[in-house]
């Protein structure tokens, strides 16, 4: 059974003090929802777990081991669903998943990605013309075609309309009963059933939580 792990990790942004002393685990089949006022440093917990910024402080372990000793192993166990995901304008939808299909080294077919996401009428369509929403499916699609235990998802529900939520909240159920890991940072109840919860509070600028890191 994997474990997705991070101990008393800080993190310094622009010279302030984001959040101090997180820790948390989650292991197969498990979920961690992310909570906490706007600013508050969800997002940049998300961008540290996907190891795009590093911890100031703490460390992030898979399966115990550090993740900063193979980034590229943590990197290709993840899919990192951005606040705001870009779309390439010149790619259909199907191409475009094609494209995270073979990035992953994965074998999920796209069409079934496609079906389970709602852009059947979409597929040929080039991601230019997407609507919001559809663009915001399409990235969830991204997740289905790519062969990840760990789904870091931030704010993964905004544009999506009653149907393609229910679609998001099977997607997540049927990722965890396969033993995949999911954190998400989110205002909208995604059912994440026995998810445990890591709140975040905000801090205020204290020169005294500075010098001491
Ligand atoms: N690149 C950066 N440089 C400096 N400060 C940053 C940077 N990115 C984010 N911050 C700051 O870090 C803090 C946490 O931001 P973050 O986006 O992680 O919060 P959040 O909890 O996701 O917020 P929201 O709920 O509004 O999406 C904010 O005060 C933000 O201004």
């Amino acid at each position: 059974m994997a474990s997705f792990s991070g101990t008393d990790i800080s993190c310094i942004r622009g010279g302030r003090l984001v959040f101090d002393g997180l820790s948390f685990s989650v292991s197969s089949g498990g979920a961690l929802l992310l909570t906490g006022p706007n600013g508050s440093g969800k997002s940049t917990l998300l961008r540290l777990m996907a190891g795009l910024i590093p911890p100031t402080l703490g460390a992030l372990a898979w399966d115990d081991v550090p993740v900063d000793q193979d980034p590229e192993d943590h990197r290709a166990r993840l899919h990192y669903l951005a606040h705001a995901e870009a779309v390439k304008p010149p790619l259909t939808v199907a191409e475009d998943l094609s494209f995270w299909q073979a990035l992953s080294g994965s074998d999920k077919p796209v069409s079934a990605a496609i079906d389970a996401m709602g852009l059947e009428t979409q597929s040929a369509l080039p991601g230019r013309y997407l609507s919001a929403g559809q663009r915001r499916r399409l990235a969830l699609a991204r997740l289905l075609v790519s062969e990840t235990d760990l789904w870091l998802l931030d704010e993964p529900s905004v544009g999506l309309d009653t149907a393609s939520l229910a679609k998001l909240r099977s997607a997540i159920a049927d990722h965890r009963a396969a033993g995949g890991i999911v954190v998400a940072a989110t205002h909208v109840d995604l059912g994440l059933d026995g998810a445990e919860t890591l709140s975040i509070n905000q801090f205020a600028v204290d020169p005294a939580q500075m010098s001491a890191l």
